[in-house]
């Protein structure tokens, strides 16, 4: 006797043996590694680059004790003493490299950064003092000791390091790299990914359009998505449902780039040739995730290139190439991948899940509610298809695995897009 096959009208329905999310943020960390070279870059051209050696500071910074306004600079037991009252005896300008040692009773001329005088540690504003008929500065009572004044290495310590191999140079370390003379740092060499779209029904973004077709929202988000000094990018176009075509451009894309990043034909279709692309050329690590949207997506290799290919969807492309490409990238360039920073507010809305076993990712955006109390807001609808919900999210509300069901006030976890990216 035959059983009649269960209809499914949840596509997501099938996910119990499908690989969990954790589960492929540990493959992608056990099968990736470091796979560019290094190159010397002056630190004009880093930002946004990862670094390639640990930097240290060979002195302190500021080098010298120095005072942070332009004023009078004197030792504070005479400040004391002298009642305020003190002679000059000195002038120092920023840039002055002579030492100046000041007499019982003398203060100094000084302007911000210049150097402090050996015995003195106190500055007062010269705003704040007057020039009194006796010929002395007038300093009004009630300065500490050490005001006004920045001390050697009180921003960095000789010996401390200031970037370290793996970190991605953001302007502020550029800065602090500066502020030690540093001009040329070794660099990772910027990750090469090639992206294409594939689909008979993908259209290229000013094309007439017809009947049938879409136009290609997955290349341009990728491309956007990976915006930045990191990567070089090598957009590969459109591609038909044609599996020796996939095939053939695949191939040559993987001589001359680290990173193959595709979107559509990932399922299971007729017209979906990733599968038999990637398992002809290469390995495949893993294909079908246990989660929603995104179910689809492969992640393998073709010799030395690694090949993620999304799922054609565009909230599932975007959602999994948060997900996933990113922590291929950040592994590619020997970065350490990170838990992208979420907040746990009070969930704004409610859903039962059609099943269990599975993440999801729901697009969403935080507020703050009449009490003060920060919210999560989901978009209202789930669809895959839905780049309105997207373009309205500022970050995923991520359910796990082991939730049913998410009542008004429950606590969910917001993730921000921005802290998916390596950083
Ligand atoms: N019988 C089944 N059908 C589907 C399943 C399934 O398990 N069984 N999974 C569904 C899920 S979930 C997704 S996601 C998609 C998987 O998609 P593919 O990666 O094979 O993508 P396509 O079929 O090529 O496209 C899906 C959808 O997305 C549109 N698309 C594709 N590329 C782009 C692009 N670059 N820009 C904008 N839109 C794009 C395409 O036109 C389709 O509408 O399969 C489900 N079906
Ligand atoms: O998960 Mo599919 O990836 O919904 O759109």
């Amino acid at each position: 006797m035959t059983t009649q096959r269960q209809l499914l009208d949840d596509c997501f329905l099938h996910d119990k043996d499908r690989m969990k999310h954790a589960e492929v943020l540990e493959t992608i960390d056990r099968n990736l590694a470091l796979i560019v070279d290094d190159e010397e870059l002056t630190i004009n051209d880093a930002a946004g680059r990862v670094v390639a050696e640990d930097i240290i500071a060979p002195r302190n910074v500021p080098y010298t004790d120095n005072t942070a306004v332009d004023g009078y600079a004197f030792a504070h037991a005479d400040y004391i003493s002298c009642n305020g009252k003190l002679s000059l005896g000195a002038l120092i300008a920023a840039g002055d490299a002579h030492e100046v040692t000041l007499k019982k009773g003398e203060c100094a001329r000084i302007f911000t950064g210049a150097i402090m005088p050996n015995n003195a540690e106190t500055v007062a504003m010269q705003e704040d003092c007057d020039i009194g008929e006796d010929g002395k500065i007038h300093i009004p009572p009630g300065l500490k000791q050490g005001a006004n004044c920045r001390k050697s290495g009180e921003d960095l310590k000789a010996g401390t390091p200031v970037v370290k191999q793996a970190e991605l140079l953001t302007p502020a370390k550029i800065a602090a790299l500066a502020s030690i003379g540093i001009d040329k740092i070794k660099l990772r060499k910027k990750l090469r990914i090639a992206i294409l779209s594939t689909g008979n029904e993908i259209l290229e973004s000013g094309q007439d359009f017809t009947a049938g077709k879409v136009y290609d929202a997955n290349r341009p988000m990728l491309k956007a998505l990976l915006d930045g000094n990191m990567v070089s990018i090598t957009d590969l176009g459109i591609l038909p449902d044609d599996e020796s075509a996939i095939t053939q451009a695949m191939q040559r894309a993987s001589k001359t780039h680290d990173l193959i990043l595709t979107s559509g034909g990932a399922s299971r279709g007729d017209e979906d040739h990733m599968l038999n692309v990637l398992s002809n050329l290469g390995k495949r690590h893993l294909w079908q995730i246990a989660i929603k949207p995104g179910r689809p997506m492969m992640f393998g290799q073709i010799k030395n290139c690694v090949v993620v290919s999304l799922p054609g969807n565009p909230v599932a492309s975007m959602v999994c190439a948060n997900l996933y490409a990113y922590p291929v990238i950040a592994k590619l360039l020997g970065m350490k991948t990170k838990k992208p920073q979420g907040v746990n507010v009070e969930a704004a809305f409610e859903i039962k899940k059609k099943k269990t076993d599975r993440r999801e990712f729901l697009r969403g955006w935080l507020e703050e509610d009449d009490a003060g109390n920060t919210i999560a807001v989901k978009f209202d609808r789930d669809g895959s298809g839905l780049i309105t919900g997207l373009r309205k999210a500022t970050g995923l509300i991520e359910i796990p695995e082991n939730v049913n069901k998410i009542n008004k006030g429950d606590r969910v976890r917001f993730v921000p897009f921005h802290t998916f990216k390596p950083e």
